[in-house]
């Protein structure tokens, strides 16, 4: 689709320079496959050097004043190693962490195939940033300093990795930090998120609240939800209690569950995200649930990859927990969504 060498053409020279000086090959990534979808988002599958696969995926956006805005959803880590009980890439397991072009060239991957600029940056793709935060540094500079994208037009997403973020906010970066939550108490999130025994929900919050006070910037929580599992009402006003505990300066992304092979957890209905997020808004707490996009095939993060690779899945459920019958009710569960 393009030339292996779009690193070089793109990139300014300083930035090549100073990673071929630090013993990087730069320039062999490129597109192995792509799915586009009806409403215009891609996802690409990207082919690196050593022959891993990552995935991306661009999203194109027109506003009221028919402006578009395109945000690229990049990979840190090929596969990721925490393991969270209902994601694909944690499901198909951890080769390697990203070197920062390999980032870079994500989003530039995504400019050649759209011919536009990507004016937003989410590392919400497959991986953990904090894991790997010292590429996610590089990229990130590289990002706002030579491709020219704001540093408040870029979010990182963690689960929590144990003194990252404290790190993170040292940097006084100006983009905003996205923390997957998924449950409003550390009982109901061990049970969902495998890493969350090492880093408790109290010491998360306390950090979250850190960022905000030295960098300024809003700090967003992002929620899965899970049919039977997640989605309560009594879940939504514990959540809303948690954060004006913390607050303020909190934010809300509701995510539907996307689902995948492997898990027999099932998307909410529309009728109870309503609920659970009119739960949140009647609560004063400010929410969004991301939009329903049209990559019905593969969409989850992850799922394209494994599917390519044939990767074998880990077990499905973690202990105990069991989504409950679905609710009777003549609306559908939304099509699936990207990224
Ligand atoms: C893929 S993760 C990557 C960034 C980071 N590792 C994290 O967990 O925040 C980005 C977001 O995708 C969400 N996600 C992963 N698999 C999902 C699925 N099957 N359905 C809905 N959201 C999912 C995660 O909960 C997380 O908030
Ligand atoms: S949700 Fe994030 S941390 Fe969890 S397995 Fe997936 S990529 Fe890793």
């Amino acid at each position: 689709m393009f030339a292996s060498s779009f690193f070089d053409v793109k990139v300014p020279l300083a930035f090549r320079t100073e990673l071929q000086e630090a013993g990087w090959v730069v320039g062999r990534s490129s597109v192995h496959s792509s799915v586009t979808a009806a409403d215009g988002t891609i996802k690409l599958l990207i082919k690196l050097e050593d022959n891993r696969l990552v995935e991306t995926v661009g999203i194109p956006v027109t506003d009221d004043k028919g402006s578009v805005r395109l945000t690229a959803c990049v990979s840190s880590q090929v596969g990721c190693p925490l393991r969270c009980s209902f994601c694909a890439t944690g499901k198909g397991g951890f080769s390697r962490n990203l070197k920062a072009h390999e980032i870079v060239e994500q989003v530039l991957a995504i400019e050649e195939v759209f011919n536009n600029r990507v004016t937003n940056v989410v590392f919400m793709g497959m991986g953990e940033p904090m894991l790997n935060l010292k590429e996610v540094l590089a990229a990130h500079r590289c990002l706002n300093k030579d491709v020219q994208i704001g540093q408040r037009m870029m979010t990182i997403s963690t689960v929590g990795v144990p003194n990252t973020i404290k790190k993170l906010a040292s940097h006084k970066l100006q983009s905003t930090l996205a923390l997957s939550l998924h449950a409003p108490n550390q009982k109901l999130r061990e049970k969902i998120v495998s890493s969350a025994k090492a880093y408790p929900l109290e010491a998360i919050m306390k950090d979250c609240r850190d960022y905000f006070h030295e960098t300024s910037r809003r700090v967003s929580f992002e929620y899965t939800l899970l049919a039977g599992v997640n989605d309560d009402v009594e879940h939504a006003k514990e959540l809303a209690e948690l954060l004006h505990k913390w607050g303020p300066g909190y934010h809300v992304n509701l995510i539907p569950f996307n689902p995948i092979d492997g898990t027999e957890y099932k998307r909410p209905y529309r009728k109870a995200i309503s609920i659970f997020q009119h739960t949140l808004e009647s609560s004063k707490i400010t929410v969004s649930v991301r939009q329903t996009r049209g990559l019905d095939a593969s969409a989850a993060c992850g799922q394209l990859r494994n599917e390519f690779q044939k990767v074998p899945l880990a077990s499905s459920f973690s202990d105990g927990i069991q989504p409950e019958p679905e609710p009777e009710s003549e609306q559908e569960p939304e099509a699936a969504v990207a990224c």
